[in-house]
């Protein structure tokens, strides 16, 4: 594996009771990708994801993450490791403000720890000025700046996704992995989220996406692969999935999205 490489996992497979989720599915991210993961209803792209974000423990399958071997036993042990993810039905704090939610992300990254927090120690309180200013940093960023004091649940659907979006860019991740970002949205706020995502990976992010919205993905991947009944039928770029005759069979045998 080249040092180029984020995310390597190979041979995923994971079952529930009588039925094969995932068989053997794996991916190579490289640096700056956008990859992207489709697949019909039922595929199995959430149960990969939550298999390499740490919240399903899958039968079999090795990990590496920038060239390390990872074990995505727990979510907040993958959060360390480099991995940050945002969730189909998103998860904020909905009575915590935008900016406290943001802060909670960074919080990963921060020494003073448990006893700093208590004593309020002086390093404690210079560190969380510097959280509070990178949160604020990260909502501009994501476009939601003017609405840092705002409770979460108060924020429109779109911009609940952004916030998202701020939170797990404030871990400083290797790899953001994004579920279902543009689920909901209307079409103004998909082209903002696309010159969103963008942008993270023009500031030397790599990007893992589900999406099904099938001309999102196709204009904004690197690479795509595409799951059918928890079985990798396609992997390549956008323009040669979409010409692969599996994969649009899978989508007309169940009426495509
Ligand atoms: N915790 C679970 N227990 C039992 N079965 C599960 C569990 N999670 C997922 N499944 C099943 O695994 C299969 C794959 O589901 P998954 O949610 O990963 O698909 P998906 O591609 O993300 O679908 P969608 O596009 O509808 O979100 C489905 O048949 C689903 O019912």
């Amino acid at each position: 594996m080249t040092t180029d490489t984020i995310l390597d996992v190979r041979g995923i497979s994971k079952r529930f009771g009588g039925l094969q989720a995932l068989s053997d599915v794996g991916i190579t991210i490289k640096r700056g990708q956008v990859y992207g993961l489709i697949g019909p209803n039922g595929a199995g792209k959430t149960t990969f994801f939550n298999v390499i974000t740490g919240l399903y423990t899958p039968d079999s399958g090795s990990f590496e993450l920038a060239g390390k071997p990872y074990q995505p036993t727990a979510v907040h042990e993958v959060a360390k490791a480099g991995i940050a993810r945002t969730f189909q039905n998103i998860r904020l704090f909905s009575e915590m403000t935008a900016l406290e939610n943001v802060m909670v992300g960074r919080h990963i990254r921060t020494h003073s720890g448990v006893f700093g927090a208590m004593l309020r120690t002086g390093s404690f309180k210079a560190e969380e000025k510097a959280i509070a200013d990178r949160a604020h940093e990260l909502l501009e960023y994501v476009g939601i700046g003017k609405f840092a004091d705002y409770k979460a649940r108060t924020l429109s659907y779109g911009d609940q996704r952004r916030l998202e979006i701020a939170r797990a860019l404030a871990t400083d991740p290797q790899l953001i992995a994004l579920d279902e970002p543009a689920a909901g949205m209307n079409s103004t706020e998909k082209v903002l989220l696309r010159e969103l995502i963008d942008r993270i990976r023009k500031d030397d992010r790599t990007i893992l996406i589900i999406e099904h919205d099938v001309k999102l993905i196709m204009g904004l991947c690197d690479r795509v692969t595409v799951l059918d009944y928890g079985k990798q039928i396609a992997e390549g770029t956008p323009y040669d999935v979409q010409k692969n005759e599996k994969v649009i069979e899978a989508y007309l045998g169940t009426g495509g999205h």
